[in-house]
């Protein structure tokens, strides 16, 4: 029998960190090979489970990246966009499958992800659940259905230790929606309306969000003419979703050439 392909699991400590252990510990497809944490964490050196407040694992938690992953045949990160474009590279190097679920990456944090994915997979999504990513879909279809006498709003809502906003899932939805209409995002986006803007102009994608509590996340895209309006709405009420779905694309990786892939090549969504 073959062996269950070992996943590292960065940034463990994390709300998604101790989300995806738990999926991992609970799955009959894939094996926990370590845990990470940044330099200095209070969790280093400690076995992982008695970390977490359980019976012990038998993992122990390190700040040693190249060393993990080498053991490891993929990498589930939900970090920062700092620590995310350093574990793109040295998950290259250890050919494991990078699956990338941290938001807020810029321009050239996406250019260093895909200088690493020459050598190794990576399948990165703003959102790893199922909904989104089909809405995404839906929301291109609608959008390319109707013209800019509609007007496109994206509101999203998270909880109060969110760091970015726009959300990745927002953004995911701005894009859906500007490719349906044949236009780039960020010539159309207007984020965050504050103060005397003046009027709205015609074919903007608007962005808002709302921070608050312990709001997991949801997103509403509104299309709005005069005399109706259409919303289309997801909301995720249970973090272990983004968590499945992270791991899903961690198996589904494992046969796959090098090169950027997202959740809708995963789910089998894709044109
Ligand atoms: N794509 C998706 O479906 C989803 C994406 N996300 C995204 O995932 C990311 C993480 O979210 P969340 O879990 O809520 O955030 P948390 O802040 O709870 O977790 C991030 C973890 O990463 C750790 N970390 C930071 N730097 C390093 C490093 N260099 N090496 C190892 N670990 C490090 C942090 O440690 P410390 O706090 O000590 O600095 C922390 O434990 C965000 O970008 C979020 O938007 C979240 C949910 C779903
Ligand atoms: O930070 C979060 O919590 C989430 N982040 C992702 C995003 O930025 O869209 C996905 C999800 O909404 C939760």
């Amino acid at each position: 029998m073959t062996e269950k392909p070992g996943v590292v699991v960065t940034g463990v400590s994390g709300r998604m960190g101790r989300m995806l252990v738990r999926e991992i510990l609970d799955s009959d497809r894939l094996r926990l090979a370590g845990a990470l944490e940044r330099e200095g964490h209070d969790w280093l050196g400690r076995d992982l489970g008695e970390a977490m407040g359980g019976a012990a694992l038998g993992v122990v938690v390190q700040d040693d990246p190249l060393d993990a992953f080498a053991r490891a045949q993929a990498v589930v990160d939900f970090t920062t966009p700092a620590a995310t474009v350093g574990f793109a590279d040295l998950a290259a190097q250890a050919r494991a499958v990078h699956v990338i679920g941290t938001t807020g990456l810029s321009d050239a944090d996406l250019h260093r992800i895909h200088v690493a994915a020459r050598h190794a997979v990576v399948v990165r999504a703003g959102n790893m659940s199922l909904g989104v990513n089909l809405l995404t879909q839906v929301t291109r279809r609608v959008a390319a259905a109707l013209d800019a006498d509609w007007d496109i709003e994206i509101v999203e809502a998270h909880h109060n230790r969110k760091v970015d906003a726009p959300s990745g899932t927002a953004l995911m939805l701005g894009e859906a929606a500007a490719a349906g209409r044949g236009v780039a995002l960020e010539k159309v986006s207007d984020r965050g309306r504050d103060g005397l803007t003046g009027a709205r102009e015609r074919g903007q994608i608007g962005f808002h969000a709302i921070r608050g509590g312990d709001i997991v996340g949801e997103h509403e895209v509104i299309f709005a003419a005069a005399g109706e309006r259409i919303t289309l709405k997801h909301v995720a009420s249970d973090r272990a979703l983004f968590a499945r779905g992270a791991l899903r694309a961690a198996l589904w990786g494992q046969d796959k050439a090098p090169g950027e892939y997202d959740m809708l090549d995963v789910l089998g969504l894709g044109d």
